[in-house]
């Protein structure tokens, strides 16, 4: 199964960040959103991550150009009729995916890969969406995409042995460490990652600490490198919230409960580094 045309869902910070590393790898990627000023969002994001390697002296004025020349942008989802294999990096939001799912299985040729960047929903629900669950699979990418080593593949109940290989393959040309994980809410990553942002912001809601000192004790005393509300700024706190709802009602277990305090900065549109204002404030 030979994968060279990519196209990317999604142009935020995951899909972003993919669509770089696929195109640093060789594979020519098309870049799709809503609308033309989140795909140039994006895009823009990209240049300067490039760039930045350039005056590093890492990369080559040339190999800069090579890079961005391998990639298109899109705001046509027929234009996966091209794609050998579909990265979805849009909002953690089953509706919309399986939405998404069954557009791209009545676009896409019967051989293309549909895969999925969710981080917490299951894959076999988003695979149900389509005719062709045995060509859908979780690939799961760490924030920020270019820095971090780790994907987790999460195969559906129908997902192909050839499937999973291709697409372990190709993590692998793109200098990540792939690792299977089974097909439970929130994987592996984000079963334990979450819950332990979501008691972090407990501790903020019940007044044990403030936020500074929460995350100082956190990167001081435990070595991360960012704090936990640092890091739920930098994830999202509406992609937090939404893992947390999906593990909730995935375990039916209140150990899970979000943080009513979580709930309440994502309805003010505290979305933390993206809106400007999270736990942190921060300038767009
Ligand atoms: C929610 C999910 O489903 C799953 C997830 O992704 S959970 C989130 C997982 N990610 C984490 O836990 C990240 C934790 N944080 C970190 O590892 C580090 O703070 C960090 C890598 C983000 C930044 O590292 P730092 O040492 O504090 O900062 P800094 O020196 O500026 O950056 C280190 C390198 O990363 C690069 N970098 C930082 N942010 C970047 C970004 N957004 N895009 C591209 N490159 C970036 C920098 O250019 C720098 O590169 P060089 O070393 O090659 O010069
Ligand atoms: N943030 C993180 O640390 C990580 C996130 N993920 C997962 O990656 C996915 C994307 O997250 P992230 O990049 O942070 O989110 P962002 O909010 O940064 O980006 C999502 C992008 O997708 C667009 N979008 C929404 N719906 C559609 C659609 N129907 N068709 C095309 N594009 C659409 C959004 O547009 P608009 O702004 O109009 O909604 C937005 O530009 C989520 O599933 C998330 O769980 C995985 C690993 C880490």
């Amino acid at each position: 199964m030979s994968i060279e045309n990519v196209m990317v869902i999604g142009a935020g910070q995951m899909g972003s960040g993919i669509a770089q590393v696929c195109a640093q790898a060789g594979y020519t990627v098309v870049l799709h959103d809503l609308k033309p000023e989140f795909t140039e969002r994006g895009m823009s994001g990209i240049r300067k991550n490039l760039q930045r390697q350039v005056d590093k002296g890492r990369m080559e004025d040339g190999e800069k150009e090579d890079i961005l020349a391998r990639m298109s942008l899109s705001t046509d989802l027929e234009n996966a009729a091209n794609a050998d294999l579909v990265i979805e990096a849009a909002v953690e939001n089953m509706e919309v995916k399986s939405a998404l799912f069954a557009e791209l299985d009545n676009i896409a040729q019967k051989k293309t890969i549909l895969a999925t960047n969710t981080s917490s929903l299951p894959i076999t629900e988003i695979a149900a969406a389509t005719q062709r669950p045995q060509k859908v699979i979780g690939m799961h990418f760490m924030n920020p995409v270019p820095v971090m080593k780790l994907v987790e593949i999460i195969r559906g109940l129908a997902t192909e042995d050839s499937v999973y290989k291709a697409v372990e393959e190709m993590t692998e040309k793109l200098g990540k460490v792939p690792v299977e994980v089974n097909d439970f809410p929130g994987f592996v990553s984000n079963r334990i990652l979450m819950p332990m942002i979501n008691e972090a912001i407990y501790t903020v809601y019940e007044g044990v600490a403030a936020p500074e000192a929460v995350d100082e004790v956190m990167k001081l005393g435990m070595n991360h490198p960012m704090g936990p509300l640092t890091l739920a700024d930098f994830i999202g706190l509406d992609t937090c919230l939404y893992i947390m709802e999906t593990l909730h009602d995935g375990f039916g277990d209140d150990k899970y409960r979000p943080c009513p305090l979580l709930r309440k900065y994502v309805k003010a549109g505290w979305l933390g580094k993206k809106s400007g204002r999270g736990f942190y404030t921060y300038e767009t």
